[in-house]
């Protein structure tokens, strides 16, 4: 079974393909139908629900799968959040969400002046397209931890689920 994965963000691809290893991804760039930014976690859900859709409907066959990143407050508090969906032919869908960083007070208020965090987080470390590399969850975790590496444990969410609601009962 393929999968296609609504992006052509490296980092996303590259999570998709670590976690289905024996299935043939394919990427294509979808609209998120939400704000380049979203701002919410409902906002991104949707956005990745949004992506994982589109790509159901341009395929006979396979998996879509969407993976957005956005912003939410805790409190007065800005977080980084990821959201995943993974949408079958007959149009079950599966969600998860990623870890959560802080993000400080002078990104958020980029942020607020309507910029987006990938712009945002090339300035901030000085650094080129941070988006398609570590990220910012890489940058603020001293690369502890990837932009990769939180989506394949998102994608590890979306498997795990589609594999217990349809092959285990
Ligand atoms: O090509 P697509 O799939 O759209 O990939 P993207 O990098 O734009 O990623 P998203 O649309 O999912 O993320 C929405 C915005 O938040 C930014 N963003 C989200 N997470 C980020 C991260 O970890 N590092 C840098 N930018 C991030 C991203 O660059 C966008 O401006
Ligand atoms: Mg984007």
């Amino acid at each position: 079974m393929e999968i296609i994965i609504g992006s052509e963000n490296p980092t996303k691809i590259k999570a998709v393909q670590e976690i289905f290893p024996k299935h043939v991804v394919k990427s294509m760039d979808v609209p998120s139908n939400v704000a380049a930014q979203p701002f919410s976690d409902e906002e991104t859900r949707q956005g990745a629900i949004n992506r994982a859709v589109h790509c159901t409907e341009s395929s006979s066959k396979g998996l879509g799968v969407g993976l957005e990143g956005g912003v939410m407050y805790a409190g007065d508090q800005l977080f980084l959040c990821n959201w995943g969906a993974l949408v079958t032919q007959d149009k079950k869908i599966y969600t998860a969400s990623g870890a959560r960083i802080a993000l400080p007070e002078e990104i958020d208020l980029e942020l607020k002046n309507g910029k987006e965090l990938g712009d945002v987080m090339d300035v901030y470390a000085q650094k080129q397209e941070v988006r398609k590399k570590e990220g910012a969850i890489g940058i603020f975790t001293n690369e502890l931890v990837s932009r990769q590496e939180m989506f394949e444990h998102v994608v590890k969410l979306l498997r795990g689920q589609w594999e217990y609601w349809t092959n285990s009962r």
